[in-house]
């Protein structure tokens, strides 16, 4: 699917989309919890699918209720071999160890670019949990079988944290006592505090949490499981509220509702670099208004929020100076490389990015020129080039455009419906 996006003025409110980080972790506590959970603004995109057929696989049942999904579980039992994970890192990542809480051999696949991504942590650590593991070369598909038995271990959290997140889950599920999980070089750390959030929220066995480099599973049950059924609201995600913001900063007057102000989600960190601008913004309750304004060059570390990078890129594009995002290495195993793809795409855009080590350096203010870009197939590649387009100076177009389905399938509904031209 292409799309074209006109420049031009938008104005309006929009409620953020489901936090995928959320729902997909929902999902999965909700099969560990067992009994009935009840998840309240579910999240519809490409990744909440994914997770809510894997949960299927591993044995729970999935129900939809008017605007609930209803999912009744009896524990890690799967009805199923195999387990597809779309494109999702995160259910790959996390559902992998859950899984192997089973006695049931299974292989795990994905689709497009998640067969490019690295999984050969499992090769590493699920070996001292008496798990066999098989990987493609350190690829997918993989195939494990457990039971997986909860030790002490040290993992390595510099690749990504959602193996983290899975080995917390499972290691909940699998009734870890007086045991530690050791985490040497933890990036995306954010991300962790959601992950005992929400095991918090669903009364799992929550482990404490020292200084993210141990996460220690104690011999009492800090919080037993309840028996009583799960009431869950998803909370509004940050990663793609981000862009809305971003384009309200280019391009108008937008109000963004349906956010958690003291959420841990990382990418509520866009706040902080919005802020460096100078840009006219009111933050109240859940919502949050921001103006078009003459934008100051900024400088962010997002080492602990790597989603940020296309938002911020696509804000730096429209500040009058140079601002410079730190954290580049964190980039290379998403949907792509996406130091390189925000480059390239911003690059015919006539925007300038150097890549100087960790650092990214964005020359803003040159103006945007109309250009025709492609997503490389990476949602938030989309949805930066659609919000730089707000403000260029002619028609933008994006190849792949349909990849937003990964995370906000209701993004160009959303931009629509604050007057943005698209066809
Ligand atoms: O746990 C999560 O929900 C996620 C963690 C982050 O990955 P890394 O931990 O690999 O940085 C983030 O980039 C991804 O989009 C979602
Ligand atoms: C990298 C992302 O997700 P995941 O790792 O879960 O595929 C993302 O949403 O940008």
């Amino acid at each position: 699917m292409r799309i074209t996006i006109q420049p031009g003025r938008i104005k309006g409110i929009v409620t953020a989309p489901a936090s995928k980080s959320a729902m997909q972790r929902a999902c999965a506590a909700a099969l560990i919890k067992t009994g009935r959970t009840v998840l309240h603004n579910p999240g519809v995109s490409a990744d909440d699918h994914a997770a809510l057929d894997i949960i299927k696989q591993l044995g729970a049942t999935v129900e939809r209720s008017g605007e609930t999904i209803i999912i009744e579980s009896k524990g890690v039992k799967p009805v199923s071999e195999s387990i597809n994970c779309g494109e999702s890192g995160l259910s790959v990542r996390m559902f992998t160890s859950i899984a192997a809480i089973s006695d049931t051999a299974i292989s795990i696949t994905g689709t497009g670019s998640l067969l490019k991504r690295p999984v050969s942590f499992f090769n590493e650590v699920l070996p001292k949990l008496q798990v066999d593991v098989k990987t493609n070369n350190g690829l997918l598909p993989l195939t494990i079988k457990g039971p997986l038995v909860p030790a002490n271990i040290t993992v390595d959290g510099s690749l990504s944290s959602q193996f983290l997140t899975g080995l917390l889950m499972a290691f909940a599920a699998a009734n870890a006592r007086d045991i530690t999980i050791t985490v040497k070089n933890l990036n995306s750390k954010p991300y962790i505090d959601l992950t005992l959030k929400v095991m918090a929220d669903f009364g799992l066995h929550v482990p404490l949490n020292h200084q993210y480099e141990e996460f220690y599973f104690p011999r009492q049950s800090i919080s037993a499981y309840p028996n009583n059924d799960i009431n869950y609201n998803v909370e509004g995600d940050w990663s793609g509220a981000a862009f809305l913001l971003v384009a309200g900063a280019i391009a108008g007057d937008v109000v963004v509702k349906g956010l958690e102000m003291f959420s841990t989600q990382a990418d509520k960190a866009i706040l902080q670099a919005l802020q460096q601008t100078g840009v006219i913004m009111s933050i109240r309750d859940s919502q949050i208004e921001i103006h078009q304004s003459h934008l100051k060059p900024f400088h962010f570390d997002a080492t602990d929020c790597p989603d940020l990078f296309p938002p911020l890129v696509s804000l730096a594009a429209y500040c009058q100076g140079t601002s410079v995002i730190a954290g580049v290495h964190r980039l290379t195993h998403k949907e792509s490389n996406r130091a390189l793809t925000l480059q390239e795409e911003f690059g015919k855009l006539g925007i300038e990015i150097t890549l100087q080590e960790d650092l990214m350096l964005i020359k803003g203010g040159t103006g945007v020129n109309a250009a025709a870009t492609h997503s490389h197939h990476d949602h938030r590649i989309a949805m930066a080039c659609a919000v730089a387009a707000l403000g260029a100076e002619g028609e933008i177009t994006i190849d792949v455009a349909e990849a937003v389905n990964k995370s906000y399938p209701q993004f160009y509904n959303h931009l629509s419906s604050l007057q943005a031209s698209l066809k």
